[in-house]
């Protein structure tokens, strides 16, 4: 990635975190080639080669190019802390991700303010993709963002949905196409033949080379300033050096829904009883900054598969052969091949549950050694009703928040997971894949108590990976932190386009919706400033 050396220290915009949104709004911003924008990202540049192959992407955990989060205690998990990985690298969390674009449904979209339907979404969605799916009314085939079916999907993931069709789900080509309640079909995957497409392959390459964008890596953002009611300037450090950078049109914090909350509490903005308790002064009230957070909780189901034929032990030298001539075999796979979405009461407008399978063992999240043969079946809650909070701990940036998702303190939520687990348990069940399918691994009795399925849910529930709400949109400066344009509520000069501003979570996986809401942010800045 070229860094423009022409570094100055003002500029129109300054967008702060260079992931799924920022990269998509530093390349829309300066394709006017007046405006001068600098993109700010606190981790290195992406270079991991496992960046790039679809199934090595667990391996980045835990490395330089991860944030590496761990949640408070989660009361309702037996007092576990969770592990939050976040991407820290240009592309963000979509350079470590499970390339799964799968758009929230318009149901979701019914809860936002008005002017954000999923009508008012899809030209956005379809000007960022490059969708090979067709059917153009629905997707856009000359965007930046590949978006491709599974190149050659598992023989145990053609079971899986299979199975999924003799318990009464539906199968569908198209899970971006509305596709209706109780269905199952391969994962859309933003691959592009055969490797990873993240937000900086699709929008920040093809932008390097543009004079009027710079992109400062391994630079962290420790503060925006506000004089008045207007955001001036930010502050940013490499290394010891500290460098103050003016703004003369709008700061756009794009850091995501963990940093961007964190970052203006660090400012003086947000819930003065959680900036008096970190000793930050409080220089504009929003109370609703850091919290209503929202993330997927899940659990995985794993069955020792019967034959050696799942992805256990894939990465020899003969895969890395295949995938680098051909992108193929089993390191093209990005894991969570099929997805199905259910409903676990038929009164339900929409899914509450989605299962994603995964043709070998998926063990600890992602960060455990797998032993055996084995397939893996994600529950995921998709309309959990609790929710949770990021809070500064004191003023430095790079302490990171408390991060309390509050998973499992609505107890509906548990009662859900528990009927999701029952249907996948039906699945696992049903003959096409019953085939195959061995000794349950880290799993449930088949015939457990609720009691006991709830004790499991206890002892191994963790992330979907999809934390959002923490600086909602929404008309009022009580519950939410930005309006409709996504301006900050009562400061000029600050936006916000990420995940975080998603004012309640939706039922599909947050990257293509982010990227659309950063397509249209980009209007509306443009708009404003022409
Ligand atoms: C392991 C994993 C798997 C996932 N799988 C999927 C999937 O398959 N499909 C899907 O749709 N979603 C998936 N997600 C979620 C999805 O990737 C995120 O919701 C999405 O990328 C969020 O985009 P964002 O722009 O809000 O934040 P991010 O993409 O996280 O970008 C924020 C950027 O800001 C930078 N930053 C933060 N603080 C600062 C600071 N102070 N100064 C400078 N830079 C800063 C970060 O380093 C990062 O690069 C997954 C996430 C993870 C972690």
């Amino acid at each position: 990635m070229k860094r423009n050396s022409s570094r100055s220290s003002s500029y129109d915009h300054v967008v702060v975190g260079a992931g799924s949104a920022g990269c998509v709004l530093a390349s829309r911003l300066t394709e006017d080639p007046r405006t001068r924008v600098l993109l700010v990202e606190a981790g290195p540049r992406d270079k991991s080669l496992k960046m790039r192959i679809p199934l090595a992407f667990a391996e980045l955990f835990d490395s330089e190019y991860d944030w590496a989060f761990r949640t408070e205690p989660q009361k309702q998990l037996d007092g576990r802390s969770v592990r939050w990985p976040r991407g820290r690298t240009l592309g963000g969390s979509s350079s470590l991700n499970g390339q799964v674009y799968c758009r929230d449904r318009a149901i979701d979209f019914r809860s936002w303010e008005p002017g954000w339907t999923f009508d008012d979404l899809l030209p956005y969605f379809r000007r960022s993709e490059r969708s090979s799916y067709g059917t153009p009314a629905l997707h856009g085939d000359a965007g930046p963002l590949h978006v491709t079916r599974p190149r050659r999907p598992h023989r145990l993931t053609a079971a899986f949905v299979a199975a999924a069709e003799q318990t009464g789900l539906q199968h569908v080509d198209d899970l971006n196409s509305e596709p209706g309640t109780d269905v199952v079909g391969h994962s859309p995957l933003n691959q592009w033949r055969g490797r990873r497409w993240s937000s900086a392959d699709a929008y920040l390459r093809p932008a390097a080379k543009r004079r009027n964008l710079t992109v400062l890596t391994d630079t962290l953002c420790t503060g925006i300033e506000i004089h008045g009611r207007q955001a001036v300037s930010v502050t940013l450090r490499q290394g010891s050096q500290t460098i103050r950078v003016r703004v003369d049109g709008e700061v756009i914090l794009a850091a995501g829904a963990i940093s961007t909350p964190h970052l203006l509490q660090i400012s003086g903005i947000g819930r003065p009883s959680d900036l008096t308790a970190a000793g930050t002064t409080v220089l504009h009230e929003l109370p609703a900054v850091g919290h209503y957070l929202q993330d997927h909780p899940l659990v995985f189901l794993v069955r020792a598969c019967r034959r050696p034929i799942s992805l256990y032990g894939a990465g020899g030298v003969r895969d890395l052969l295949s995938w680098a001539v051909l992108r193929r075999g089993p390191l093209a796979s990005n894991a969570a091949e099929a997805l199905a979405f259910l409903r676990t009461h038929e009164s339900l407008d929409g899914p509450d549950i989605e299962l994603g399978f995964v043709p070998g063992p998926f063990v600890d999240g992602g960060y455990g050694t797998p032993t055996a043969h084995a397939m893996s079946l994600a529950i995921n809650l998709l309309q959990p009703v609790s929710r949770g909070s990021i809070v500064l701990r004191d003023p430095e940036a790079a302490h990171p928040p408390r991060i309390d998702p509050g998973y499992f303190t609505e107890p509906g939520d548990l009662n859900v997971l528990v009927e999701g687990i029952r249907s996948a348990m039906d699945i696992f069940d049903a003959e096409a894949l019953a085939v195959h399918a061995g000794d349950w691994m880290d799993s449930p009795a088949p015939d457990a108590t609720r009691t006991a399925i709830e004790a499991f849910i206890r002892r191994n529930a963790s992330t979907g990976f999809h934390p959002v709400g923490t600086c909602r949109l929404g008309s009022d400066n009580q519950t939410s932190v930005v309006d409709t344009s996504l301006r900050v509520h009562g400061i000029t000069g600050l936006r916000i386009a990420d995940a975080s501003v998603f004012p309640h979570i939706g039922r599909g996986h947050p990257h293509a919706t982010v990227v659309a809401l950063a397509e249209r942010a980009a209007d509306l800045i443009r708009a404003q400033h022409p």
